[in-house]
Parts: structure tokens; sequence; C-alpha cells
């Protein structure tokens, strides 16, 4: 009879200590798809190829703004008429391809008001593109290391 009270004990604990470990794997399986999809929402926000091609005119030399280490800038008109300055990069470089992951990441993850945004990016195989926040004034460098260009900071 003892025996008997001891084993409906243990399967009294047994039953509560199994539904809160089951619940526990089912919120986390449910989570972790959550997690997935938000981060798929967000590729999906990537701008296509063919939307930059149309923003800055295929690419048009007239829309060129400079040049840096990695590739070009181009503006760009998107169809919301927000203008945007594209950096494309040079796939032609080995390098090009890490800059282009640290400059997504770093520009992604940094929000300040001094810090170029990025809007968003156009990456295949054989393009890639960072969609930045046109800066209308230009480089910084030429107020810095230039006679010619001064910055009104009243
Ligand atoms: N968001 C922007 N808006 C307007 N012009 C920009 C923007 N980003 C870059 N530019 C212009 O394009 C030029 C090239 O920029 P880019 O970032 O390719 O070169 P960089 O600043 O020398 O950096 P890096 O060589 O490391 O890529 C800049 O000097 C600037 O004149």
């Amino acid at each position: 009879m003892l025996l008997l009270f001891h084993l409906l004990g243990i399967a009294l604990l047994f039953v509560p200590i199994t539904y809160v470990s089951v619940w526990i794997r089912y919120r986390r399986g449910k989570i972790a798809p959550q997690q997935a999809d938000s981060l798929s929402t967000v590729e999906r926000e990537r701008i296509l190829y063919y939307e930059l091609l149309q923003a800055t005119d295929a690419l048009r030399e007239s829309n060129l703004i400079g040049s840096g280490g990695f590739g070009s800038v181009y503006k760009g008109v998107l169809r919301s008429g927000t203008v945007i300055a594209v950096k494309v990069f040079n796939l032609q470089m080995e390098a090009t391809f890490k800059s282009f992951d640290t400059e997504c990441e770093v520009l992604h993850s940094l929000r300040h008001r001094n810090i170029v945004k990025v809007i968003t990016s156009c990456s295949n195989l054989d393009f890639k593109a960072l969609v930045l926040e046109n800066m209308p004034n230009g480089s910084l460098e030429k107020y810095l290391y230039s006679h010619n260009y001064f910055l009104d900071i009243r």
C-alpha cells in the first residue's frame, strides 16, 4: 500500500514536470521560426537590381558622384522620390567582397546623425551595392583639406 502511495506521488510530480518541459520546448520552437521570419523580412526588403538600374539611369556616367577604393558611387532617385547614393562595389578585387560585408554589417548596426545611413543593399553573385542616404554636400574630405570650401558652422 505504501509503495502504491509512493508511485502515485512520483507520478503526480512527473506529470507537471513533463508538461512544463514540453511547453518550454514548444515555445522555443515557436520563437525560432519567428526570428527567422523577421530576418527574411529584412532580406525581402532588399532592393532589386533592376530597381537600382532604374533609379540611377543604368548607372549612367552623369550620375557618378565619386569613386573610392572599392567602387563607384552614383546618384539615383527611387520611385518614391527619395534621392539615394548607390555605392557599387568593384568585384574585380578580392578584398571588395570582404569590404562589402563589413560595410553592410557595420553601417547597418550604427545609427548616428553624423554617420551616413544605409537604406538597403543589393547583392547577387556578380553585383554588390549599398544604397545610402544621399549627402548632397559631398565629401567631408574636400572641406577638411581644401582652401576653397568652408563649412557653415554658425
Ligand atoms: N552617401 C553619399 N552621398 C553622396 N556622396 C557620397 C556618398 N558616399 C560616398 N559619396 C561620394 O563618393 C565618393 C567615394 O565614396 P566611397 O565611399 O566609395 O569612397 P571612400 O570614402 O574613399 O571609401 P572607401 O575607399 O573606403 O570605399 C566620396 O568621396 C563622396 O564624394
